[in-house]
């Protein structure tokens, strides 16, 4: 459990807004304190300023959001390992504060790091996973015996877990979440650290899961790609808020048309006549000039490319390369936090850097 202060309690969360999600949070504040003085962050790090989602039952919901958004103190605060300075939450329709014991009887958590024990054989540590739910006998080894042969471990069995691979033991600790039949799965960054090929299994493993026995999974990356394709739903994190949550179709939906990318042989020396001669083409907006780098957007790009190839033409400006592409998770994220998912990773990083 972290040492950090609490400044004010958990308020309990409304019953009528409990029932119904599988998954409910309001306003969650968190800031973590320095211990000792002097520290260059007197005032802490506020981790979540005001973070609200709620998870209709059975689906792939995704916390999506660059480093340090705040997605594993979130899932901290729904797994009742960190307490919130101030918000509501409920998990399968327990208060996070007030039940604690329940929302663990009812959730999985595969956090970023393994907790297998790595001494002890895959099927040990499930085992003991079941013992520490009440399983004995009988059914903990018909669900043991069934966990390990659907995560491909069978054979693996009896090997202690630190010569399992990479992909291995993530399925491992899947399994391990999955013992106890739980309402909830927690996934923390899944497929953090993982080769592509070990990635894509548990993709396909995700998706089998959350088909399965209406099982809710909150999962959370930094992956847009796998936003895309994993997630039900999902919400965009950024410095501790959610600014903005939908289908990843219905977020992508919400930028009309196509990005249209030229690359000029050379740099134009002013912007003006790029922006003028573009914005005379049917269907083309939201012009930008970087260097040679020309944005835009098109409600049809593929048949906006002539025209705009003849509109650069007629102000004397050659064209090396021209991209059209469907608008992607990307583009969502510049549009409601000002700045690119790459730009705010590389952000976080130097910020984690300066601690
Ligand atoms: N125990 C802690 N003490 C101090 N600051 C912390 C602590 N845990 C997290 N933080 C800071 O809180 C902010 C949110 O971190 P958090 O780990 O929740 O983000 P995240 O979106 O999960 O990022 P990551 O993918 O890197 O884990 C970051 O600035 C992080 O450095």
């Amino acid at each position: 459990m972290n040492s950090e202060t609490r400044t004010a309690p958990l308020s309990a969360v409304p019953d009528q807004a409990v029932g119904a999600a599988a998954v409910h949070a309001v306003d969650l504040v968190k800031t973590y304190r320095p211990k000792g003085r002097g520290k260059a962050r007197p005032e802490g790090v506020r981790a979540l300023d005001g973070l609200s989602i709620s998870v209709e039952p059975g689906i792939v919901f995704g916390l999506l959001g660059p480093n340090g958004a705040g997605k594993s103190t979130t899932v901290k605060i729904l797994t009742t390992l960190a307490a919130a300075d101030s918000g509501s939450a409920a998990v399968a329709g327990f208060d996070v504060r007030r039940e604690p014991d329940k929302v663990r009887r009812a959730i999985g958590v595969v956090a970023q790091k393994s907790g297998a024990d790595p001494v002890a054989t895959g099927r040990d540590n499930l085992v003991l996973q079941g013992r520490l739910y009440g399983m004995r006998g009988a059914e903990l080894t018909r669900r043991v015996d069934a966990l390990l042969e659907r995560f491909d471990l069978a054979d693996a069995a009896g090997r202690q877990v630190k010569t399992y691979s990479g992909g291995m033991l993530r399925r491992l600790d899947v399994a391990i979440g999955l013992v106890h039949r739980p309402q909830v799965l927690f996934l923390d960054e899944p497929t953090t650290g993982l080769d592509p090929e070990a990635r894509t299994a548990m993709w396909e493993e995700i998706e089998r899961l959350a088909g399965a026995e209406g099982l809710t999974i909150l999962l959370t990356t930094h992956y847009l790609e796998e936003a895309d394709k994993l997630a039900t739903r999902l919400a965009i994190v950024d410095r501790g808020r959610v600014v903005v949550q939908g289908t990843p179709d219905e977020l992508k939906g919400e930028l009309r048309g196509d990005a249209l990318a030229v690359e000029l042989s050379a740099d134009a020396a002013d912007e003006l006549p790029v922006i003028g001669a573009l914005g005379s083409v049917d269907g083309v907006r939201d012009i930008t000039l970087h260097g040679r780098r020309v944005a835009a957007r098109a409600d049809d790009g593929a048949a906006a490319v002539p025209a705009v190839l003849a509109a650069l033409d007629r102000i004397g400006l050659g064209v090396a390369a021209v991209t059209v592409a469907r608008p992607s998770l990307d583009d969502v994220y510049l549009r409601y936090a000002g700045r690119s998912f790459s730009a705010a990773e590389s952000t976080s990083v130097l910020e984690g850097a300066g601690r």
